[in-house]
């Protein structure tokens, strides 16, 4: 059985981003979007990028961006993977994938069994979807999970990974549920908006793996 991916998302601070790499995380997200409580400047996104080292990856989130300002970000930032949590189209992202070296992932709101279905048109433009719940307040980042039955005996068809709305307490049982490759988690991991945990991203991080181990 393949090794756990673990993505930790909406860090902020170089001291959250080098415990969650001690802790295991395989990815690291830095969310680039304004309304967010986790947004980072370019500038600022770029310098944290600095602080994660080759072992891991960088993943750039970002939300119904521009060509150009995508451009821009993704020379100054530098990430492994570039993340789109918006209302991107399978022709964009296949213009992103076929010419550049990233690492493609979609973010999908999943509130029945059509979403799951829809979601295959990403299937040759994105190297990964990320199910996630359908958008609340924000388009993702809201805490809340989707309904995991709807991906029990689910045929996917691509590379995924589950998010929505995991934390600590519930990522064992979602890898349990789901067999979720990868798991994904930012609110559920803060003391308050925007303000990551140590602890409970340790936690994160120790119940996946343990979880994982448990089911090879
Ligand atoms: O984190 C945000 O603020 C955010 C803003 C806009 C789009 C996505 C965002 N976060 C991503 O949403 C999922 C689920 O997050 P949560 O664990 O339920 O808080 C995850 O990929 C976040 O990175």
């Amino acid at each position: 059985m393949a090794d756990q991916l673990i993505k930790i998302c909406g860090l902020t601070t170089e001291e959250t981003i080098d415990a969650a790499v001690e802790a295991g995380a395989t990815h690291i997200g830095l969310v680039h979007f304004e309304k967010s409580p986790r947004h980072l400047s370019i500038a600022d996104a770029a310098k944290l990028r600095a602080r994660i080292p080759d072992s891991v990856k960088a993943v750039l989130l970002t939300v119904n961006m521009e060509p150009k300002p995508t451009a821009e970000a993704l020379q100054e930032v530098q990430p492994d993977v570039l993340q789109l949590h918006g209302k991107e189209t399978p022709e964009w992202l296949s213009l992103i994938k076929d010419n550049s070296k990233l690492e493609v992932w979609k973010a999908v709101g999943i509130k029945d069994r059509a979403a799951l279905e829809r979601a295959e048109k990403f299937k040759d433009a994105a190297h990964r979807l990320l199910y996630d719940a359908a958008a609340g307040a924000l388009p993702g980042g809201n805490g809340l999970a989707l309904d995991w039955r709807l991906l029990l005996n689910h045929r996917h068809v691509m590379p995924w990974g589950l998010a929505g709305g995991l934390g600590p307490h519930n990522v064992a049982d979602a890898i349990r549920y789901t067999g979720a490759p990868l798991v994904d988690a930012s609110s559920g991991l803060e003391s308050e908006p925007g303000v990551k945990d140590i602890g409970k991203i340790r936690a994160f991080c120790e119940a996946a793996l343990a979880a994982r181990k448990a089911a090879a």
